[in-house]
């Protein structure tokens, strides 16, 4: 995380936490009518730190404090000029930087659950350990399992590592960290129950000015209930409010449309962090970085010598334990509509106006327009059944007790989508997602155009494709880069060979890669909101998807099975080879 780690590499005096401040900015509860709740990140205003050229980084790259407090006194800063003509107008009360500092409240609504337990606590800590909270911070956990703060400590404490060196012993750490978290049992629908969240709340924060987030880690029938009550009773009464909203966001364009217009009712779309964690991962971060800062790329980008680009997910392991959620989304809600979507719009997009969320925002939401609805002829779908393998049996799909046996809902699916416009018409991006495959992965594959009257093609023998420069960035696991080219075998002769020009993280960076719940956390307590999905962009992803949904359901269109553990079912070959394609990760050695 690169702010984190250049905050890290200042000296060590520079990292006392009380250079770490992060200043409340906005008044009022969690709506605001006439007013958006931008925070001074993403326009440009600076947080405060006591320390001259002191900067940590946003995501994006942006220094967030764009500013340097004058050595002694004599004079004031820009900043100083900003923040009292702000308070004058009284439309931006940020609090008086060297008197009493902000802070940072974190609920976790559904505390009690797997996300909470084996993601958002455990990344919460790694970025404590890396002194990425800000200096005052507590956090809550809130579900209706009754727990006291103990438990709720010896609970968390079971999922937390060592964030550097996991040898490392950083036990005084955890144990700075489990005294800020607090629990508090409710219903997720009783304002009672939150305003004495709230006031628990008040009994940390006091005299500091408070800014909250609430991170909702439940099921999305209860997401309006819980803000409802958040917002009348627990949001900050002059700081921010903000809250991160987990996935699934409807299933449909319809329910997620209703699911916006709930959720805006007590919220501006300012609060409102959507959150995609594969947005978060580090070799999605990447995709900008390697197209937009190397001349090499960006001018094939384009389907002048782009043949067709493969987004590819797998998983090893079927619906174990999530059945129940599973069934009633299916594949293609649970990974394309959003996780392989979001990829692909980050791939395709034009250049943005800057790195600004906003920038990046519009330029997604535009590719996605530019796509026509799936088709139903462009799509393949699968279900798993049970295997055996190894003296072990695997249970088919239908097999686990939470799901009904005669259910058709697809657990693999392989798509190819279109953009239509002047950069990518006719460029195949073809999707494939699976659970209960072989492997587990998640790759972006972009194969190029042919060598046109390639001098070397009688080398390749009558498969031009062989010949196939492919650029791969493997998300997970074993993060790497690498490009596949056409080169000769040493020697006197002239055979010809093809290699790897491979980036991969575990040798060019040792260290350990941060979780992507780290980096997404991180930016909804900045106020960064580049990698969360605006409504906007989330309407365009489900126009995409919902007629075919439709169609699947109404027509109950069956899977083609396939044996847990196996690539697949073959339709997808059958779809890829409609467009002239082969899948890059099924090819051979070291695909
Ligand atoms: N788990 C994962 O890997 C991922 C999860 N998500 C999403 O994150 C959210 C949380 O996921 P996860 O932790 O797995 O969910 P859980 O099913 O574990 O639910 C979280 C908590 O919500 C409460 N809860 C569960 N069901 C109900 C219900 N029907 N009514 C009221 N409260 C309920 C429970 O707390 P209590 O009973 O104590 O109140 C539970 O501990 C979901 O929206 C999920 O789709 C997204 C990506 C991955
Ligand atoms: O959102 C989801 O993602 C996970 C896969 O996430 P990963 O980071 O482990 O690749 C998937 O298992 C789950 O079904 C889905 O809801």
């Amino acid at each position: 995380m690169a702010r984190c780690y250049s905050l890290c590499s200042f000296p060590t005096s520079f990292l006392s936490p009380s250079s770490f401040k992060h200043e409340g900015y906005l008044s009022g509860r969690m709506m605001v009518p006439g007013r958006t709740n931008t925070p001074p990140i993403s326009r440009g205003y600076p947080s405060f730190y006591s320390r001259k050229e002191f900067e940590l980084k946003s995501s994006n790259g942006y220094p967030l404090n764009a500013v340097s407090f004058p050595d002694g006194l004599g004079g004031k800063s820009s900043t100083e000029e900003l923040v009292e003509n702000r308070m004058k107008d009284g439309s931006v009360p940020f609090s008086e930087p060297g008197k009493a500092g902000s802070t940072v409240s974190i609920t976790v609504v559904g505390a009690s659950g797997d996300l909470a337990r084996k993601k958002i606590f455990p990344a919460l800590f790694a970025l404590f350990y890396e002194d990425c909270l800000p200096e005052h911070f507590t956090i809550f956990g809130y579900a209706r399992s009754k727990m006291s703060d103990e438990e709720l400590r010896n609970m968390i404490s079971e999922t937390l590592t060592c964030r550097i060196d996991k040898r490392e012993n950083c036990s005084d750490k955890m144990d700075q960290f489990l005294q800020r978290c607090f629990y508090h049992s409710g219903q997720y629908n009783s304002e009672e129950n939150f305003s004495e969240l709230d006031k628990k709340l008040k009994e940390k924060e006091v005299g500091r000015l408070p800014n909250r987030l609430f991170y909702l880690s439940i099921p999305p029938n209860i997401f309006v209930d819980v803000v409802r009550c958040a917002s009348h009773c627990a949001s900050s009464a002059n700081g921010w409010t903000r809250v991160i909203v987990e996935k699934p966001f409807g299933r449909d364009l319809e329910s997620s449309g209703e699911l916006t217009r709930c959720l805006k009712q007590h919220l501006s779309e300012d609060q409102i962090f959507r959150i995609d964690h594969y947005l978060g991962k580090e070799l999605v971060e990447n995709l900008s970085v390697l197209r937009f800062s190397n001349l090499v790329f960006e001018p094939l980008w384009s389907r002048n010598y782009i043949r067709n680009v493969q987004l590819i997910f797998s998983e090893n392991f079927g619906t174990e334990g999530r059945g129940g959620y599973f069934d009633n989304y299916g594949i293609i809600r649970d990974i394309m509509q959003n996780h392989l979507l979001q990829i692909l719009a980050l791939f395709a997009m034009e250049t943005p106006v800057s790195l600004d969320a906003e920038d990046i925002r519009n330029e997604k939401v535009k590719v996605l327009r530019s796509m026509r609805p799936l088709q139903i002829d462009d799509l393949i779908v699968g279900q798993y059944k049970g295997h055996s393998a190894g003296g072990k049996f695997y249970p088919g799909y239908t097999e686990d007790p939470t799901v009904p046996n005669d259910s058709l809902t697809p657990t693999f699916a392989a798509a190819a989508l279109f953009i239509n416009n002047a950069r990518w018409d006719g460029v195949p991006f073809l999707m494939k997602a699976g659970k209960a495959l072989h492997t587990k992965g998640a790759e972006i594959r972009v194969q190029f155009r042919h060598v046109p009257g390639n001098l070397y093609k009688r080398n390749f023998g009558t498969d031009l494709d062989k010949a196939t420069n492919e650029l791969v960035l493997r998300v997970q696991p074993d993060e790497a880069i690498y490009l596949r080219i056409n080169n000769k075998v040493p020697g006197l002769g002239m055979r010809l060979d093809r290699s790897d020009l491979n980036l991969l993280y575990k040798t060019r960076y040792p260290k350990e890669i941060p979780d992507a719940y780290e980096r997404l956390l991180l930016d909804a307590i900045e106020g960064e909101r580049r990698l969360f999905i605006r409504s906007d962009e989330l309407d365009a992803a489900w126009a995409l998807f919902t007629p075919l949904l439709k169609e699947l359901e109404e027509r109950k269109i069956a899977p083609e099975l396939y044996p847990y553990g196996s690539r697949g079912p073959v339709g997808a070959h059958y779809l890829a080879a409609k467009y002239n394609v082969r899948w890059g990760d099924l090819g051979g050695e070291n695909s």
